[in-house]
């Protein structure tokens, strides 16, 4: 399972700053607006200590994170989705992301333009979510079209899904954004194939000073209050800061991190917020050749895990060998942690657990 977010935001709230500190690929920042105007996309690994716990124990030649591709694009501004700005076009980039990290300014510098001369988060937060409100009925404008005829005609999918597409279409017109809503299984799989923006889940990135790394501010507690609200998640962070902290060899970041009283980097808060978000968890396989952090979503079943490794798993699955990192660090042997009893042989039925080291057993 291959993870992507999209970033959106006004222009020059931070963006790149951000995608560049968490990639570090070295995309253009810049104090003006539009000076994103390509997409950037960069694929990062997911930082994950556990992985070196378990290679501290099990000798390999590759340790494998997960990774997360992440794309940057041109700020969007009230009016994008009829041509304002750069206009809307490289939300295309978006539509195939699994998640939205919307970065909202939450820092006051009057060296740094503020495209609406005040730094207002709930509102540069409104501005957005419009333009992307806008863009999803655009693509169900079309596909209402698309399905019309088949439904004049009798086709009950085609019904079913013009029908579907008409309640998406009166709840963004009434301002609302399409993840707010309850939907049914159906009404899900009809929505799906359009990959509408305002679907999928967002988490807030209140891009703060250097002097508010904990996000104490008023305009941060406005994201939060928003956040709250709408069942999303926040992650804050300063964007010069992550800059920095990307820059440096580990012995400096740590004592660095350390003065500023961070314990996590950004892009650990934002893998963790967004891996909560999504309901994603973690599994390790470590085997003679490599140790590696496999991506899954909760309440998933070993076959269905195993199955992200080759398709072909999942049906061929026969049973799993299970242990925690914990039993490892205890025991700090596969053969030791068998010995004390510890190694559980799981089957088809089995739920896996957040951080569970495996041994798939495969037929042929
Ligand atoms: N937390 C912060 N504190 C102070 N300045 C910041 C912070 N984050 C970013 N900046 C500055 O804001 C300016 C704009 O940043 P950036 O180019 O990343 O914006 P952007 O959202 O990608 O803009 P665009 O939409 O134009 O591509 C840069 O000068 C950057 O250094
Ligand atoms: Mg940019």
């Amino acid at each position: 399972m291959s993870l992507a977010a999209g970033i959106v935001g006004l222009p020059n709230v931070g963006k790149s700053t951000i995608f560049n500190a968490i990639t570090s690929a070295g995309a253009e920042s810049a104090n003006y607006p539009f000076c994103t105007i390509e997409p950037n996309v960069g694929i990062v690994d997911v930082p994950d200590a556990r992985l070196e716990v378990i290679h501290g124990f099990i000798k390999t030649d590759r340790v494998l994170p997960a990774s997360v591709k992440v794309v940057d694009i041109a700020g969007l501004v009230k009016g994008a989705s009829t041509g304002e700005g750069l206009g809307n076009k490289f939300l295309g980039n978006i539509k195939e992301t699994d998640a939205v990290l919307h970065v909202v300014r939450c820092f006051e510098n009057s060296d740094i333009v503020h495209v609406h001369g005040t730094i207002d988060p709930r509102a540069d937060i409104e501005v957005i979510e419009l333009e992307l409100g806008l863009a999803d009925l655009e693509t169900l404008n079309k596909a209402h079209e698309r399905v019309s005829k088949k439904a004049r005609a009798g086709d009950k999918d085609s019904i079913f899904e013009r029908d579907t597409y008409d309640v998406a279409r009166q709840h963004l017109e009434a301002g609302g954004q399409l993840r707010a809503r309850e939907w049914s299984d159906r009404e899900r799989a009809a929505l799906r194939p359009l990959f509408l923006i305002t679907m999928k889940p967002v988490l807030y990135v209140a891009n703060v000073a250097d002097d508010d790394l904990a996000g104490e501010s008023p305009l941060v507690g406005a994201v939060r209050a928003h956040a709250e609200a709408t069942g999303s998640g926040v992650v804050v962070l300063s964007g010069d800061i992550e800059g920095e902290i990307a820059g440096m060899d580990p012995a400096d970041r740590a004592e660095f991190m350390a003065d500023l009283g961070l314990v996590e980097s950004g892009l650990e808060r934002l893998a963790h917020s967004t891996y909560d978000l999504l309901g994603l968890q973690t599994y390790f396989t470590a085997g003679e050749k490599e140790i590696r952090a496999w991506t899954i979503q909760r309440g998933w079943t070993a076959p269905k895990a195993a199955g992200v490794i080759h398709t072909d798993f999942e049906k061929l699955f026969i049973r799993a060998e299970v242990y925690s990192v914990d039993d490892l660090v205890q025991f700090k042997t596969e053969a030791a942690i068998k010995a004390a009893g510890k190694l559980r042989v799981e089957g088809r039925e089995y739920v896996m657990r957040e951080g569970d080291v495996c041994h798939f057993l495969i037929g042929k």
